[in-house]
C-alpha cells in the first residue's frame, strides 16, 4: 500500500501559507509500470517510487506554487514545524521526475526545472450529466495554439523555453478529469490517460503535444505539474534556493534527529544543474499544493521511446 497524505492549510498566522495539519488521506497502489497508453510519451513510475507510509504534506490555499511551498517547507522543517522528511519527499520526487524524463527521452544535456506547481481541481456542484467542457482547455505548453489555423505560435507570452513537461498524478479517486492528447484542432483525441496515484505523463512541450484535462465531475484531482528546460538561463530560482537550503539542512552541523537523518540519507541528486542561478517562470494560478516522497532513486525500469525514434518531434 502506498499512501500520499494531503494536509490542509489552516494556519493563517504562519509565515508560510500552510501547516502540516492532516485533512485527508489518499491511499493508492502503484504496483508495476503498467505500460503506456500513448506509447511514445507516457510512462509510469515503478512500484517503490512512492514509499509507504508517506506522511506529509503541504497544501497551499494561497495559490503559492509548489516550489515556493517546498522552500517554505524546508524553512518550517528548520523550525521543527514540519518533518524534514516532508520537504525531502517533495524535493526527491520532483527531482526523480526530472531524471526519469531525461532518461526516457535519452537526453544528452541536463534538464533544468523551469517551473513546478501543484494543482488540485475540484468538481463544481452542478449537474454533471453530459458535460463536455474541460477542466483545463486544450493547449500547448510552449506556444500559443491557434486551433482554427491548426498551428502553434512559439513566441511571447508563451513559455517558449519549456522543452519537456511532466505531470505526476497524486490520486485517482475522482470522476472525470482524464488527461487527453489531441491534434492541433484541439478536438481529435489521440490518446487519453486516466490519472492514478504515482502515474506520470511526460512529453515534449511543443506543438506535437496539444493536451487538456476533461472536466472533473466528482471529487478532487491533484497533480504536480513540472516543466523543464534545456536552457540553464531559465532554471527556476526557487529550486536553486531550495537546493541551497537543503544542502545546508543536510550538512553535518544541521540539528537533525537520528530518525530524520536516516530518512534524509537517500541520495538527493541535487544535480549541479540545479545549483546554477537563472531566471524562472513567473508563478501562475494554482489552487492547492502537495508533496510526495520518493526514497527510490533507481530509474532503470523506465522504458524509453523506440531507439530509432526522434523523441522531440515524434510525440
Ligand atoms: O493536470 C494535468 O493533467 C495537465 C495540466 C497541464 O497540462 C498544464 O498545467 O499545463
Ligand atoms: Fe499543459
Amino acid at each position: 500500500m502506498i499512501r500520499i497524505n494531503i494536509a490542509q492549510a489552516v494556519d493563517e498566522q504562519s509565515k508560510c501559507p500552510w501547516s502540516p495539519k492532516m485533512a485527508s488521506v489518499v491511499p493508492c497502489n502503484v504496483t508495476e509500470a503498467q505500460g503506456a497508453v500513448h506509447q511514445k510519451s507516457l510512462f509510469e513510475f515503478k512500484s517503490g517510487l512512492l514509499h509507504d507510509p508517506v506522511s506529509v504534506v503541504l497544501v497551499n490555499k494561497h495559490r503559492y506554487p509548489l516550489v515556493k511551498s517546498l522552500l517554505c517547507c524546508f524553512q518550517l522543517g528548520q523550525e521543527g514545524k514540519v518533518p524534514l522528511s516532508s520537504a525531502l519527499l517533495c524535493y526527491n520526487v520532483t527531482d526523480k521526475v526530472r531524471r526519469v524524463v531525461e532518461s526516457y527521452f535519452r537526453l544528452d544535456s541536463p534538464l533544468y526545472f523551469s517551473y513546478s506547481h501543484l494543482v488540485c481541481r475540484t468538481a463544481v456542484e452542478e449537474k454533471q450529466e453530459g458535460r463536455k467542457d474541460l477542466s483545463h482547455p486544450v493547449h500547448v505548453d510552449n506556444c500559443i495554439l491557434n486551433t482554427e489555423a491548426n498551428m502553434c505560435i512559439k513566441e511571447h507570452p508563451a513559455y517558449t523555453f519549456r522543452d519537456y513537461s511532466a505531470i505526476l498524478y497524486l490520486n485517482g479517486d475522482f470522476e472525470g478529469g482524464n488527461f487527453v492528447f489531441t491534434e492541433l484542432d484541439a478536438k481529435t483525441i489521440t490518446a487519453e490517460l486516466r490519472p492514478q496515484c504515482g502515474r506520470m505523463v511526460g512529453f515534449s512541450s511543443g506543438e506535437e503535444n496539444p493536451h487538456g484535462v476533461n472536466a472533473v465531475t466528482k471529487g478532487q484531482r491533484c497533480a504536480v505539474a513540472l516543466w523543464f528546460t534545456l536552457d540553464p538561463r531559465h532554471n527556476e530560482r526557487e529550486r536553486v534556493q531550495a537546493d541551497d537550503l537543503i544542502k545546508m539542512l543536510l550538512s553535518p552541523e544541521a540539528d537533525l534527529s537520528q530518525e530524520e537523518a536516516q530518512q534524509t540519507a537517500e541520495p538527493l541528486s541535487l544535480g549541479e544543474a540545479n545549483l546554477r542561478q537563472s531566471g524562472s517562470e513567473s508563478p501562475s494560478d494554482t489552487t492547492d499544493s502537495v508533496a510526495a516522497e520518493s526514497t527510490d532513486s533507481s530509474i532503470e525500469h523506465v522504458r524509453g521511446p523506440p531507439v530509432d525514434s526522434k523523441p522531440k518531434t515524434e510525440l
